[in-house]
């Protein structure tokens, strides 16, 4: 398979909310096998863009395709893992019930799911913390947790609003290697956030200010383009607020 191909592609994307328009004639092509990066300030409409995307939410005009697919289509959910910016697990059930009610929706069962569960467990680093009940859970554990559980039917790919927030540096970069070790899979992953660091382990950017799209490029062009030493002063120079 040609590994650049657009695996999304974002055409003249608009949605209001009542008279706010959250975002504003956004087309994007993001390319199979990339770790694609959606950075922006708070409120810049990051949510509101990958919401479309994961077909949780339908824009006022303009179109989405995955997998030349048009979105919504219930046919394409499971190719799309989403994890959402706070996690929804169940703190009175155990990890592992968490995931395997989770795997019940997906379809698996039986020895394939626990070896699964294993699998997506293992990739987070919390294979050793199956039993544990979730409400003793770390705010870093829980969205692995959430993680693990966006990976359980094997997406191609991967959404993820906000995965490390709260995460402190050393759990953000094991985060970060599940990540890399997904795109060595094949797996397409666009991760939303407004950490500098972050952004700058991402393959290519779209910078977001006030529901556009401000700049697109990998973060040596963004830089190289604005003759800046970091990706938060080519935001500035591009027009963004500060992060
Ligand atoms: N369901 C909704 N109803 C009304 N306004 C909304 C709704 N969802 C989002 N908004 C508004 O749309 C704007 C963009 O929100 P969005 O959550 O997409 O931003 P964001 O870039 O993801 O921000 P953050 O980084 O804080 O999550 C904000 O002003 C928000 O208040």
């Amino acid at each position: 398979m040609d590994d650049q191909f657009e695996l999304v592609s974002i055409r003249q994307l608009s949605k209001a909310f009542g008279r706010q328009t959250v975002l504003k004639d956004i087309s994007l092509d993001i390319r199979a096998g990339e770790i694609f990066g959606l950075l922006g300030p708070s409120g810049a409409g990051k949510t509101t863009l990958v919401k479309q995307l994961a077909g949780l939410d339908t824009p006022d005009a303009g179109e989405t395709y995955l997998f030349k697919e048009k979105m919504p289509s219930l046919k394409l959910m499971e190719h799309i893992g989403y994890m959402a910016q706070s996690d929804a697990l169940y703190g009175e059930l155990t990890a592992k019930e968490n995931l395997q009610f989770f795997a019940a929706l997906y379809g698996l069962n039986g020895k394939s799911m626990n070896k699964r569960i294993l699998e997506v467990m293992t990739l987070v680093e919390l294979g050793e913390h199956l039993e544990k009940q979730v409400s003793a859970y770390s705010g870093g554990m829980r969205r692995r947790l959430s993680l693990a559980i966006s990976l359980l039917h094997d997406p191609k790919l991967l959404i993820l609003d906000e995965p490390t927030v709260g995460i402190d540096p050393v759990l953000r970069k094991s985060i970060w290697k599940a990540f890399y070790d997904l795109k060595k899979k094949g797996v397409t992953l666009i991760v939303t956030t407004h950490v500098m660091d972050e952004a700058e382990k991402c393959d290519r950017l779209g910078l977001i200010r006030d529901g556009e799209l401000i700049a697109l490029g990998t973060p040596e062009e963004l830089k190289n383009k604005t003759n800046s030493n970091s990706i938060e002063d080519a935001f500035l120079v591009f027009g963004g607020a500060s992060i």
